[in-house]
């Protein structure tokens, strides 16, 4: 499948895989500066590429565990989602949950990103469901 990448600035950088059968294309931060993060501090960092995902499918963004356990750094909305009708820059939603400021260094990988099938149900209003074995039932019904 081919998937259409578009710089929106000439510093922005094709997301990259880094092994051959990762899941998620690395995403770069597309950003003049050094950015810092201060504790509990959430930011939308720009990474300057828009896609063109086909219908059918979507995008996550999602973290790096290395950025994660070493520095506390993750994602507020994640896995963030990209839409297949979205044509805007793609942008992350970075917040430090560290207790110790972060710095943000131009074309830091950020982020992964994984494409998707999605299902596009009908959802059909009912008055009743079936039952089931759990039926509400959740939240740790069956114990530890
Ligand atoms: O981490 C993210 C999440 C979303 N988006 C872009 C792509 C996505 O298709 C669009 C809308 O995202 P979402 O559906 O999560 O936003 P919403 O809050 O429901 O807003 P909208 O009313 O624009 O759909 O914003 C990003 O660039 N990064």
């Amino acid at each position: 499948m081919n998937i259409l990448v578009q710089k929106l600035s000439p510093t922005a950088t094709i997301p990259q895989k880094m092994t051959e059968n990762a899941s998620g294309f690395d995403l770069f931060a597309d950003i003049g500066e050094p950015i810092i993060l201060n504790p509990l501090e959430w930011r939308q960092i720009s990474t300057g590429i828009a896609l063109e995902i086909p219908v059918g499918y979507e995008a996550q963004i999602r973290p790096r565990s290395g950025l994660s356990s070493t520095l506390g750094l993750s994602i507020l909305n994640s896995p963030g989602t990209i839409d297949s009708d979205y044509r805007g820059e793609i942008k992350v939603i970075l917040i430090n949950l560290s207790p110790n400021p972060i710095r943000i260094e131009p074309e830091m990988r950020i982020a992964q990103i994984v494409f998707c099938p999605v299902i596009s149900p009908q959802l059909i209003e009912a008055q009743t469901l079936s039952e089931s074995l759990r039926q509400d039932g959740g939240f740790g019904h069956t114990g530890q």
